[in-house]
């Protein structure tokens, strides 16, 4: 019998850059300065250029329904008693110990009788590894029909948590996942075979009533994740809901959100009542491990030149470049491809596939730049990057300091030991004065750099 990431037969994971809807993904091209991207896509590139968990000095806090189920946590996998092969499928993973959130989630997860759980934590931090192994073992691969249904807001993110589930099941052979997402088909009064369904709410919901491909009856765990989402996109909720009332009162209910408003809140109530509902507090950006600077310059070919000198003089790690307006960053590119130098842009007018594309480049260490416009300025966190450089400062529309967009760009979370260097390019008496309420609103000084002179360029590879 087949493994899980052997049967995706029905979804197209071998060539990621061949299969990717576009046209509805697009972000506005016609404005001169990139919008932010949606949620929905922030959450997915997220995903693909993280390569560790984030995480969390904080405490797990629990909001217990039932007094009398036991709540524990547990501090390694063994003690979860998982099936060996699933076990060694997340020890092949490099997860070593449970995360914050899995530590509390998992035992909740895997109890009996089950429990219905509501987990709220930031994006990074385990809740996706936690409900896939919870997922997969619940099943029973004595079994031919689906028993799990995993619900995703998008096609992208429901491949993602697929690949998640391949993975942590490669030991697993019995175990069989069909995707339900757009372009699927299953042929006209065929049943589905495979245990686990991972798809977006409206092409289970068809499956389930229209086409009736599974017997909603036989879910055993339902999962919907990522609702901060869901609430978000028009008619998500709706169909989750009509799908959550086809499963058997026995089904267990996992609900999982980076956020926690009162919208996803009312949400979570409604598909998952009676839940354990945890949650990990957001570990916040900050400046404390970065060493910033700014330099001075006349106008963008003196930035250049300065940029190609920083280049020049730091050989470690890779750096992210923001430009304020897509003009700006395609005149950078051009003139650093010119020159010979490896660079990556990821600006607005991309689709979803050609950001996937770049951002796995770069992750892989392809290109050692990356230069972005505000598409990237906010919820992406990529690991290896050591150097920021703000071509243009984030200013408003009203060109003042746009605060939290800096904060967004060079913070880091408080990952230990992450050091970080951010540089500002500054022309102009406007941009000093920004600069200027800048370092006074996060009282950390930025530190003059001239990056003609050897000395300062020297203090850059510097460790402290
Ligand atoms: N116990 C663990 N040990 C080490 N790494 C882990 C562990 N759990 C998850 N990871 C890794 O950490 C990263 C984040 O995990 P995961 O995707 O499960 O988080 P998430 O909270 O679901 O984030 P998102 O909301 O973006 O999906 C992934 O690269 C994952 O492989």
């Amino acid at each position: 019998m087949e493994s899980v990431n052997k049967n995706f037969n029905n979804a197209h994971l071998d060539n990621k850059n061949s299969n990717y809807p576009t046209a509805d993904t697009q972000s506005n091209t016609s404005s001169e300065e990139d919008k932010e991207l949606p949620a929905c896509e922030r959450s997915l590139l997220q995903k693909i250029v993280r390569t560790g968990l984030i995480t969390s000095k904080h405490d797990i806090e629990i909001q217990r329904r039932d007094p009398k189920s036991p709540l524990f946590s547990i501090k390694s996998f063994e003690l979860l008693k998982l099936h060996p092969h699933l076990l060694k499928g997340v020890y092949e993973m490099g997860y070593n110990a449970p995360s914050k959130i899995q530590e509390t989630a998992l035992p909740l997860l895997l109890a009996n009788p089950p429990q219905n759980l509501i987990a709220q934590s930031q994006s990074g931090t385990g809740k996706t590894a936690a409900f896939v192994l919870a997922m997969l073992s619940r099943v029973d691969p004595e079994f031919q029909y689906p028993q799990v249904v995993c619900l995703s807001p998008t096609y992208e993110l429901a491949i993602q948590t697929g690949e998640v589930a391949a993975k942590m099941s490669t030991y697993c052979p019995n175990i069989r996942l069909r995707y339900a997402v757009r372009g699927e088909d299953v042929e006209k009064g065929s049943k589905i075979e495979e245990q686990i369904i991972v798809g977006t709410p409206g092409k289970v919901l068809d499956w389930a009533t229209k086409y009736k491909f599974f017997d909603p009856k036989n879910i055993k765990v339902f999962v919907l994740d990522e609702a901060d989402i869901m609430v978000d996109t028009q008619g998500h909720q709706d169909q989750s809901f009509r799908i959550r009332k086809l499963l058997p009162e026995t089904c267990q209910m996992m609900f999982f959100s980076a956020t926690y408003t009162e919208d996803v809140m009312r949400f979570a109530n409604a598909i998952a009542p009676m839940s354990v509902i945890i949650r990990l507090k957001r570990e916040e950006e900050s400046l404390d491990n970065i060493r910033q600077y700014y330099v001075n310059c006349n106008n963008k070919e003196d930035k250049y030149n300065a940029l190609v000198n920083i280049y020049g003089g730091v050989t470690i790690g890779q750096a992210m470049i923001f430009c304020q307006t897509k003009k700006m960053a395609l005149w950078l590119v051009s003139q650093m491809v010119e020159q010979g130098h490896a660079v990556a842009l990821l600006s607005g007018e991309l689709t979803v596939q050609q950001r996937i594309s770049v951002l796995d480049r770069f992750r892989e260490g392809k290109e050692k730049v990356l230069v972005t416009t505000n598409v990237l300025s906010r919820g992406i966190d990529i690991e290896q990057v050591t150097i920021v450089i703000n071509f243009d400062l984030p200013m408003t529309v009203t060109r003042d300091p746009d605060y939290d967009t800096y904060l967004h760009r060079i913070g880091r979370t408080g990952r230990f030991g992450k050091k970080g260097i951010a540089i500002n390019l500054v022309s102009g008496s406007s941009d000093h004065f920004v600069l200027k309420q800048i370092e006074e609103h996060f009282s950390k000084p930025i530190e003059c750099l001239n990056t003609d002179n050897a000395d300062d360029m020297e203090k850059l590879g510097a460790e402290d």
